[in-house]
């Protein structure tokens, strides 16, 4: 007999296969939906098969019982490993199945390649000319020299205008000389900079004739290629143990009037000639088009760090017993309790939401980098920028919230390193600050949404871009029994009130007499609110367009529950927004929530598949909890048997302090 959910295996904890067998859908063609294509998804379980058939990726020392150093080098023998296979494990080139690859044997806790792949690479691509790509590009794809991305100072993140560090252009010799002019402009953050990296992608004033012409990013080599000693002029080096990625080494970096060539300044859209003079690029944050790549990606990623929590949750709730309902002769799998589901489906139905945005955002960067590249079109860049800064900020801050609750989920057990959720969420929660702080990232998507609201209460509605439409949509009653697009409308109408209020606020402080610098701060708050609704926003819209183009039936009617569920916990969560404007009734509270606790019943007997259906390993997932198996209590013991605590009876802490502490006790 065959069953639709593919993980079901003899010898599995049976609670978890009565789950599985009551899925509703087909788990392969649900990772169809999740992975963007049949084929990607086929290549993911290919891979994943054969990583499986290669003795030395399999099963190492648990990375809870590893020092960083022991992490980093477990990292980098695993890249040795699969620097030997790549070629029969995926296709070259293939920037999904290479992150696929490296999540899956790496981990998340950070490696070498990490950013060599996700920024020195699409720096290259996206901002070095023919000539510089012929350069290094090709070296880089072959891994003959690892790249990282190092623009962040001591002193300043978020303010790029005031990164200290300076390239002064010197004609007489065709030269930048990189300096480091004081302790807050050392470099320090960027991952894989302080052992690992022997070039840098670095981002520094450039200075022609006394003139700063702002951050430019330059190619720079930071080590001798044989001997990986750093080049004189340079000083660099590890930042230490942080609150995860522990087995990435973030670095800091100096410069003491380090020369590099002129064609060093990476030149695809703007140059300094050999005289000095400046040619300027095409649109002014061209140079932040790295940033704008990573923060594209991160609906995708940090849904599948959430995706991850939450298989390791739902599958422990199906398996853990405790507490009794009607039937007193046996436990419940605590996964029937309501607040349980209340707990984590409304996360299932985010990460869908948060992995679907990811496949439109990746596909509309590509298409801006094309856009860019091949006509020297940047239109399209303000409102990516504007999307991409909104939804980063949104997704890390609701995946953060997601994975604690799968914590909590698992009770005591969650709290284990064994459970690995603490790793995935210290993991997970540095995408709050990295890629912009979520604040300031907030801001730049206000800025967008104030012009906008400028534009139609100028009378120049016909010139918003389609994501602001809604604004100009007119106040309406909704009946909500009408299905998703009745959501949509009053959603609209809350984030449309958000950003004229907001909006309001700001022009109101300006009138009285404070600059738009002072008036923006103190309507900070507000705009921040405003952004949030204008993304989640266009989060609720995604969802509600992918699932309306699924043909799979089964799936989609497992997604459609899904869909609902987020529809109406989203709404309820911004109810006061409408409550207080009057765009909703307190029925229509009622029957939100109704709609709400009903969702929770429909989702129950598909929730282990509806996690299933990610099609992660028991190697990625590295959770002992969460392990296919559901076989939690055996493997919680076998692990805790191999703690290195417990490979000796008596501790030398014990022979050395305790019992002598003991045996002279006088109190
Ligand atoms: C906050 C801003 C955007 C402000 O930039 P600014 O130059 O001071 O801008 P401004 O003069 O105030 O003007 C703002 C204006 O510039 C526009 N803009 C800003 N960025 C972009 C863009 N990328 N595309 C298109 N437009 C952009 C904004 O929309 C504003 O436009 P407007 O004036 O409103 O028409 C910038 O400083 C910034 O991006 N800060 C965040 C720094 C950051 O994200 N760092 C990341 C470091 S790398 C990293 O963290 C890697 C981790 C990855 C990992 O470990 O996996
Ligand atoms: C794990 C990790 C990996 C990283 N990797 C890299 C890398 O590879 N390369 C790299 O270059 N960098 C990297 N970074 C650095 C990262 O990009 C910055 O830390 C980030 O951009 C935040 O900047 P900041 O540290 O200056 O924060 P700050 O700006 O100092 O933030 C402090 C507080 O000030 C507030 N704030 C600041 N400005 C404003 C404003 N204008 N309005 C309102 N509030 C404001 C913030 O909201 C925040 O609450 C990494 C960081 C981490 C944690």
């Amino acid at each position: 007999m065959s069953f639709l959910n593919k993980e079901i295996c003899d010898g599995d904890n049976p609670d978890l296969t009565e789950e599985r067998r009551t899925a509703t859908f087909d788990t392969d063609r649900m990772a169809q939906v999740i992975y963007g294509s049949e084929k990607f998804a086929a290549r993911r379980r290919q891979i994943t098969k054969s990583i499986s058939r290669i003795p030395a990726l399999q099963d190492t020392k648990p990375l809870a019982f590893m020092t960083r150093e022991e992490k980093i080098t477990e990292a980098c023998r695993e890249l040795d490993v699969l620097s030997d296979h790549w070629e029969q494990l995926i296709y070259v080139n293939d920037e999904e199945e290479a992150l696929h690859l490296h999540r899956e044997v790496i981990g998340m806790e950070g490696h070498p390649f990490a950013l060599h792949e996700t920024m020195f690479i699409p720096t290259l691509v996206s901002q070095a000319s023919d000539e510089q790509q012929e350069k290094w590009l090709g070296r880089a794809r072959k891994r003959e020299i690892i790249g990282c991305y190092a623009q962040t100072e001591l002193g300043h993140g978020s303010n790029l205008r005031k990164l200290e560090t300076t390239a002064t252009y010197s004609p007489s010799t065709q030269e930048f000389i990189l300096h480091t002019p004081t302790i807050t402009a050392l470099k320090w953050w960027p991952g894989a900079l302080g052992k690992s990296s022997n070039y840098a992608i670095v981002m520094a004033d450039l200075v022609i004739k006394n003139k700063s012409y702002g951050p430019h990013p330059f190619i720079v080599q930071l080590r001798d290629e044989k001997t990986h000693q750093p080049l004189p002029g340079i000083t660099v080096g590890d930042i230490g143990p942080k609150m995860a990625f522990n087995g990435a080494d973030n670095g800091f970096l100096g410069f003491d009037h380090f020369r590099i060539p002129r064609g060093n300044l990476l030149m695809r859209h703007n140059r300094v000639e050999p005289d000095g003079s400046y040619l300027k690029p095409p649109h002014a944050k061209i140079g932040y088009s790295s940033m704008v790549k990573v923060r594209s990606r991160m609906a995708m990623d940090q849904g599948l760090f959430m995706a991850q929590a939450l298989v390791i949750a739902v599958r422990y709730s199906a398996v853990r017993r405790q507490g009794f309902l009607e039937d007193k002769s046996q436990e419940v799998k605590v996964l029937d309790y309501q607040t349980q589901q209340h707990r984590l489906f409304p996360s299932i139905a985010r990460v869908y939401a948060f992995i679907f945005c990811g496949l439109e955002t990746i596909q509309l960067y590509e298409k801006l980098i094309l856009d860019v590249n091949k006509n020297g079109d940047t239109s399209g860049m303000a409102d990516l920028h504007s999307l991409t800064s909104g939804l980063k900020s949104v997704v890390t801050h609701f995946t953060g919230q997601g994975i604690e609750q799968a914590r909590m989920a698992c009770g005591g057990h969650g709290y284990s390193m064994a459970s690995y959720i603490s790793e995935i969420y210290g993991v997970a929660v540095a995408g709050c600050t990295y890629e912009g702080e979520n604040m300031v990232m907030l801001l730049q998507c206000a800025r967008a949404l104030v012009k906008a609201v400028e534009l139609v209460e100028e009378g120049h509605p016909e010139k918003l871009s389609p994501m602001m439409a809604y604004l100009t949509k007119p106040s309406v009653t909704v009946d909500l029994t009408v299905g998703p697009e009745a959501y949509v409308k009053i959603f609209q109408l809350i984030a449309k009130k958000q950003a004229f209020k907001a909006t309001e606020q700001l022009h109101k402080f300006m009138v009285a007499g404070d600059s738009r610098d002072v008036a923006w701060n103190k309507s900070a708050v507000e705009l921040t609110k405003a952004s949030r609704l204008h993304t989640r926003l266009y989060i609720l819209k995604t969802f509600i367009r992918r699932v309306e183009s699924i043909t799979d039936i089964s799936v989609k009617a497992a997604l459609t529950d899904l869909l609902n569920l987020h529809l109406n916990y989203e709404l309820l969560d911004v109810a006061s927004y409408a409550l207080a404007d009057g765009i909703m009734s307190s029925t229509q509270m009622d029957f939100i929530k109704n709609q709400l606790y009903s969702s929770l019943e429909k989702i129950r007997p598909n929730a282990v598949s509806l996690m299933d259906s990610f099609q992660f390993s028991d190697l990625q997932l590295r959770s002992v909890l969460g392990r296919r198996d559901g076989h939690v209590y055996q493997n919680l013991f076998e692990w805790a048997k191999s703690s290195p605590l417990n490979q000796s009876e008596v501790l030398p802490s014990v022979t050395q302090y305790l019992k002598p502490m003991m045996e002279k006790s006088k109190l």
